[in-house]
């Protein structure tokens, strides 16, 4: 029985991909208790990127933790992993057994408030399983999350709740972007993990 989503879980995506809306699957306590412990015991940095040839500081803080110190690139620059944390690694678990999939990394996005957002990409990095499952977790202040179909731009919007669950795989990432909006009405901060498969 689960007692956090008394709903089906179907497919939000009419075509060319999975993506599962799982709702929250934690306590709203829960979900505020891993907010404030990763708050203060994940190793935050400013993510950097390069864009048209810049380099940029976003103010959005990142951190990327797996089972090993592999290194990934995304948006044209390295990052190298740090190991586990015990809260991460109980996240993990409660992922993996809604989702069925085993997981060796996660990106972890620190949202300080509305102003700070994503633009439109699409996880497709070399370095992951082709088509393997993306779960995202999100703590703290409810945000939009939007889905674009490369071909017909037709829209999918979601709103992630805190302590809820997303599950993007099949051929999502290379069909549809997707992206989190900037807001004018959130003044709290959100933690957003997204569990991905490096490697195979
Ligand atoms: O914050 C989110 O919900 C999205 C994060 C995301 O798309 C990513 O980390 O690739
Ligand atoms: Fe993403």
């Amino acid at each position: 029985m689960d007692l956090f989503n008394p709903f089906v879980n179907h497919n939000l995506l009419p075509k060319d991909g999975e993506v599962i809306y799982y709702g929250p699957i934690i306590s709203i306590q829960q979900a505020n208790n891993f907010l404030q412990q990763l708050l203060d015991n994940i190793q935050w940095k400013n993510d950097e990127a390069v864009i048209f040839g810049k380099h940029i500081i976003t103010k959005r803080k990142v951190a990327w933790y797996a089972d090993a110190n592999f290194s990934y690139t995304y948006s044209k620059t390295t990052k190298q992993a740090l190991l586990w944390t015990k809260s991460l690694l109980e996240l993990k678990s409660l992922v993996e057994e809604k989702t069925k999939t085993t997981y060796n990394s996660c990106l972890l996005n620190l949202y300080h408030n509305g102003d700070e957002g994503m633009g439109w990409h699409s996880d497709d990095e070399k370095e992951l399983t082709k088509n393997g499952s993306i779960a995202s977790l999100s703590l703290g202040a409810e945000r939009k999350f939007l889905l674009k179909n490369k071909t017909d731009k037709q829209l999918i919007s979601v709103f992630l709740e805190n302590g809820s669950l997303l599950e993007m795989k099949g051929t999502t990432q290379t069909n549809w972007l997707h992206r989190l909006p900037p807001t004018k009405k959130v003044n709290t901060p959100r933690i957003n993990l997204t569990f991905r498969k490096i490697g195979g």
